[in-house]
């Protein structure tokens, strides 16, 4: 088994940064509502350029308040431990999956938000009838098949639903949502927009049937969203 220590100073830095962040937005999710308890997780990828990748990741079944970066897990992306005290997250195998499988994603999230849960126990994707919902989905929110944890079903679950898709979150069926991004902080985002738009559209179908939004429409509000929302990038120097 490879350790941290036989890394160089530079994977060692990075590793303390990613550390440091992973369990600031760990944060994010009891401040959003989204988890109670130890339930849900967050992993980032951390990028090793003269060999294999790393993610760190949360450690199996502690608090949110104990959390720390000390605490974070280091894995490779074949789940094996690299460096920490604790075990762990139970889904490390299907976040070490999603690494291996999306070379392009960076950050996993894992929450159990009630409304977004609550279409995942029905196996309904969540319909996009908003323009949030175009802007940060770029359609309807899909539902990955019943899996059970500890092996690599969840991960694959995850990665035939959202490989090819411009969702970066998916529905787990009677488990709960699983969200990717570039990093863990935009699939972060994409756990408390889920967590949003699946109570706002619940409320809406109390009320009658929601109106679906014109494809165009939705493609043009993606782009947008996409490309040109905010803040200008920083002129380069
Ligand atoms: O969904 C499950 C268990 O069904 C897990 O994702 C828990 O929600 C969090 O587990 P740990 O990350 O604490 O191991």
């Amino acid at each position: 088994m490879v350790t941290l220590d036989e890394m160089s100073a530079e994977v060692r830095a990075e590793v303390a940064r990613v550390r440091d962040l992973v369990a600031r937005l760990h944060a994010e999710l009891p401040r959003w509502d989204l988890v109670v308890w130890t339930a849900g997780n967050v992993s980032q990828r951390v990028r090793v350029h003269d060999g294999e990748d790393l993610f760190v990741i949360k450690p199996s079944g502690v608090t949110y308040d104990e959390l720390t970066p000390e605490s974070m897990v280091v894995c490779t992306l074949d789940g094996e431990l690299v460096d920490g005290t604790r075990a762990p997250s139970s889904d490390t195998a299907a976040h070490a999956y999603v690494y291996r499988h999306m070379p392009e994603v960076g950050g996993v999230v894992h929450t159990h938000s009630t409304y977004a849960t609550a279409w995942a126990a029905r196996g309904e994707e969540i319909p996009c009838v908003l323009t949030m919902m175009a802007d940060e989905f770029g359609g309807p929110v899909p539902i990955g098949p019943f899996a059970l944890i500890g092996d690599d079903s969840i991960g694959r679950g995850i990665v035939e639903t959202l490989t090819g898709s411009r969702s970066p979150a998916v529905l787990m069926r009677n488990h709960g949502p699983f969200t990717i991004g570039k990093d863990a902080t935009t699939a972060v985002k994409a756990a408390v927009m889920v967590e949003e738009v699946a109570r706002t559209i619940h409320v809406a179908r109390q009320l009658g049937e929601p109106v679906p939004i014109d494809q165009n429409a939705i493609d043009s509000l993606y782009a947008r969203y996409q490309n040109v929302y905010g803040q200008p990038a920083p002129a380069q120097r």
